[in-house]
């Protein structure tokens, strides 16, 4: 606690100053501006610098498996055979001070190689000798940690998660050989990257740990960060171990960034592909940078997962998936993620098919050109009632398992967690709030028809699930918080704040 005090009372103003930043930039993009490439930073953006050197364990990182920090996923995701393991206090964590807490001792017990688990079954769970890399995604800056006062006042979750992970990990992670590796979430601008810089310089410092010791992997999930990616690399330069594709967020940003504009408003949500021209050219000019300044490129997340008991549906899960990491690996990343321990040998077999060597950080990509107008162009398409009751159904859902603590959960086959769910909830916000929100049977969408739609969805929720099975768990507080982010006339910034009321 008085390491994670020093953090605070350091850093705590800056983060303050830096959230009040993300407003005023908002008010500018209110107003109809667009964002570009920074004319203060260009010399940055045109120097010759690079990042220092990636340690050894992070040169091959061609597939990384993300989870909740769970005991028993934790031990899974550390013995599936990817190379890394990215264990996540944010998207996929419900930040119940159960969770939080005894997400740290698991790590802390991963990283001793005393972590076990045993089933209901009586099914048991240890480590492997052979594991994958392990990074600490810690929450972003909007979340704060209520449970821990200093001062008087709750304090940073990200400065949190992050503090306590290094303080009681750092020396015993190098000296198994590796070291306190994280995946920083959700910036939006370089300064605010500098803050995470200027932290890891004080951590080192009161740990006695050599500075650059720790590495960080930007993801870059924030239209906003995507105008800043070198500027990033360059205030980590001395931590920076790459930049990563946050896709789901990086689509939720957009919406919500633009939520005045409409010329933004964006058809289903399945059809916001990694395909279309924005996204791939977001992903094509993550490449480049992370390249020209020797750090690694990590790709994405592809929603599906493996469909069990349908052997045709999980033919095609798989195969998208399967086209995914093919396009991820030949445009040049240097690795990419999975959802599932299922995943790792298609992603692993796609990536070695085209990329032998431990990454392909010496591809330069100099033949890509992607400017202000590439990031920005949206694509056509049409809105649908099937993709506005499935956004519907899909929030409903996925806030009452994130009640019940769980930040993850399979809905209609596919991988949902807090970053999916905000485009889905932020679609329905958009759609009826610009003349633009209308179906493609010539429909208005409306905040009634909304309300028609949810009550329709509750009621088919509980005929599948049953009655009392309905009642015992909470879909009304669920259903509540849903209704009060849609009717609201401001865009509320992120959803778990107003469900973290409920939790905490
Ligand atoms: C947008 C972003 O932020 S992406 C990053 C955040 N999202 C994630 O990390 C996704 C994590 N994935 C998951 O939580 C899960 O895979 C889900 C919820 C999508 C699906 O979970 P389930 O339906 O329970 O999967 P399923 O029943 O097929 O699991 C089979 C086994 O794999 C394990 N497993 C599934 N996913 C993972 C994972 N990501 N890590 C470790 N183990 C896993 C399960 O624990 C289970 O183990 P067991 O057989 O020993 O009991
Ligand atoms: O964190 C990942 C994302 O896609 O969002
Ligand atoms: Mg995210």
């Amino acid at each position: 606690m008085t390491f994670i005090a020093s953090l605070v009372r350091a850093f705590g103003t800056r983060r303050e100053e830096l959230l009040a930043a993300r407003a005023q930039r908002q008010l500018e993009l209110d107003a109809g501006k667009l964002p570009d490439f920074l004319p203060e930073t260009e010399q940055i953006r045109n120097g010759d610098w690079t990042v220092a050197p990636i340690p050894a364990d992070l040169q091959d990182r061609r597939v990384e498996i993300t989870g909740p920090v769970e005991r028993k996923m934790i031990i899974n995701a550390l013995n599936s055979g990817a190379y890394g393991f990215m264990a996540d206090f944010e998207d996929s964590n419900t930040p119940t001070w159960e969770n939080t807490i005894q997400g740290q001792i698991n790590l802390r017990d991963a990283i001793r190689r005393t972590i076990s688990f045993t089933n209901p079954d009586g099914k048991t769970y240890q480590l492997k000798d052979k594991t994958a890399v392990l990074m600490v995604r810690p929450r972003g800056w909007h979340l704060l940690e209520k449970h821990v006062l200093i001062d008087g006042q709750p304090i940073s979750a990200g400065i949190f998660d992050f503090g306590l992970y290094v303080f009681h990990n750092a020396q015993q992670l190098l000296d198994n050989g590796s070291g306190p590796y994280f995946y920083l979430p959700k910036m939006e601008s370089h300064l605010e990257a500098r803050l995470w810089n200027d932290i890891f310089v004080l951590a080192q410092q009161l740990l006695s740990i050599p500075q650059g010791t720790i590495k960080a992997t930007v993801l870059i999930e924030t239209i906003l960060a995507s105008f800043e990616m070198h500027e990033i690399l360059y205030e980590l330069r001395e931590h920076a171990a790459g930049l990563n594709c946050g896709r789901w967020d990086y689509i939720f940003s957009v919406i919500k960034k633009f939520h005045h504009n409409p010329d933004f408003i964006l058809p289903d949500r399945a059809e916001v592909t990694m395909t279309t021209h924005f996204m791939h050219s977001y992903s094509l000019l993550t490449i480049q940078t992370c390249h020209r300044r020797n750090a690694h490129a990590i790709g994405g997340m592809a929603a599906q997962i493996p469909i069990k008991n349908d052997p045709t549906a999980n033919e095609t899960a798989l195969a998208r998936v399967r086209a995914d990491k093919k396009r991820e690996a030949s445009d040049g990343h240097d690795g990419t993620w999975v959802a599932h321990p299922g995943l790792v040998p298609i992603a692993l077999e796609e990536f070695n098919a085209l990329m032998p060597q431990a990454n392909q950080v010496q591809r330069k990509r100099e033949d890509v050109h992607v400017s202000a107008a590439d990031l920005l162009q949206m694509p056509a398409g049409s809105i649908t009632e099937a993709g506005l009751r499935n956004n519907i159904s899909v929030s409903l859902q996925y806030l009452e398992a994130w009640l019940r603590g769980n930040g993850c959960v399979p809905i209609n086959h596919l991988m949902e967690d807090a970053a999916t769910v905000e485009i889905s909830r932020a679609q329905i916000w958009q759609w009826i709030n610009h003349p633009g929100g209308i179906l493609n049977d010539g429909r208005r969408i409306t905040i009634d028809m909304f309300r028609q739609f949810l009550q329709e969805e509750q009621i088919r929720l509980q005929d599948n699930i049953g009655r009392q099975e309905y009642a015992a768990r909470p879909f009304t507080a669920a259903g509540t918080i849903l209704d009060q982010i849609i009717s609201d006339k401001n865009f509320i910034e992120f959803l778990t704040i107003p469900a973290y009321a409920y939790i905490a």
